[in-house]
């Protein structure tokens, strides 16, 4: 399960810009990804993502060094390695006269693969696209576009499956059954390489997720051990008090003696506002998770304060990625 089925080796990728100079988008990249695996690559708006999967699928040649596809040379062997990989690439490119049908037997030839009209119709019926197998490409809406470009890509039955922004316009409902297919193609062993500014969806499905910034990767580490950056679990309650200010100076070294941390929930005015007081728990702790539920009860009962609603907080992927890319945490 550990063979490798994609491998950067030192690829970097220098722009020349049409008016003269040039632009550094991806610095030397060595990395590899396992056959099987479910990778994310996260990163702000022009961070490098597309540049490092243009390079992987063939479309940009890498200013120095190479991308192996399992064993084969990209460089050396583009159009092999073109047909082990389905790319779903960011852009909309779905402009044809043809019926959904017809573009996907035509691209299965492009592909250098026999047209499998099962294949085909089971992709158009896993991504809910049956019903508008009539209409001619051009007049799908910007979501079926979507979905008719993950049916293209997966046409030739690749081994990998390269995703850039694959849900980018799609709406919630059908975003989780297009999920629950790509999940299954993977749980039959597909290696899958995915951007997303869905944090979440990088957070369920990928299991190592790399940051890219400025052209590097600046964090590389399983889902798991990217999630523990984000801090504590917390039990966290709201109260309401009259004079936010006063109530902070008198109770503020009492609850940090307790490590409670008190941070206000709306704009808070001096007269009135909401407070949320959270104690950190160790998650999966059934011990540790009581212990604070009774600390935040005999605080209420303490200083008389009325407790509102009480909950748990779990930190997030999307909690991590601002950190990391506000330098707060450094990896
Ligand atoms: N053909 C090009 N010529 C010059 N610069 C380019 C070209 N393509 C991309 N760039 C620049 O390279 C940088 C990285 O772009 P890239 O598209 O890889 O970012 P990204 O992380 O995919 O962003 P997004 O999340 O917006 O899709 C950006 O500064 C972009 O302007």
């Amino acid at each position: 399960m550990n063979a490798i089925a994609i491998e950067f080796k030192n690829a970097s990728k220098i722009y020349k810009l049409p008016k003269g100079g040039q632009f550094e988008a991806l610095k030397p990249l060595n990395l590899s990804i396992k056959k099987g695996e479910c990778f994310g690559l996260l990163g702000h708006n022009g961070a490098g993502k597309t540049t490092i999967l243009s390079l992987l699928a063939g479309i940009n040649k890498p200013t120095t060094g190479d991308v192996i596809v399992e064993g084969l040379s990209v460089n050396e062997n583009t159009s092999q390695t073109k047909r082990l990989l389905g790319v779903v690439q960011q852009e909309l490119i779905a402009d044809t006269f043809f019926n959904l049908p017809t573009m996907l037997h035509i691209q299965s030839k492009l592909s250098g693969f026999k047209p499998d009209k099962e294949w085909i119709d089971f992709l158009l019926e896993k991504l809910m696209l049956t019903e508008h197998i009539k209409k001619t490409t051009r007049e799908l809406s910007g979501g079926m576009k979507r979905r008719m470009m993950i049916a293209r890509a997966l046409v030739h039955k690749p081994k990998i499956l390269v995703l850039d922004e694959p849900t980018a316009g799609v709406d919630i409902q059908l975003r989780k059954s297009m999920w629950e297919f790509i999940e299954g193609l993977h749980k039959q062993g597909m290696t899958i390489i995915l951007t997303t500014h869905y944090l979440q969806e990088a957070e369920e499905f990928c299991s190592r997720i790399a940051i890219v910034k400025s052209g590097e990767i600046v964090t590389l580490k399983e889902n798991k051990e990217l999630l523990a950056l984000g801090g504590k679990h917390k039990i966290s309650c709201l109260i309401e008090v009259s004079n936010v200010y006063q109530w902070m100076q008198d109770h503020s070294s009492y609850l940090n003696g307790l490590s409670i941390l008190i941070e206000p929930v709306k704009q808070v005015s001096h007269s009135t506002g909401n407070l949320k007081l959270s104690l950190p728990y160790v998650h999966g702790s059934m011990n540790s998770f009581l212990d604070s539920v009774n600390v935040m009860n005999s605080v209420a009962q303490k200083i008389g304060m009325r407790i509102s609603d009480i909950f748990t907080e779990s930190p997030g992927l999307e909690d991590v990625f601002i950190k990391i890319n506000s330098g707060d945490i450094s990896t």
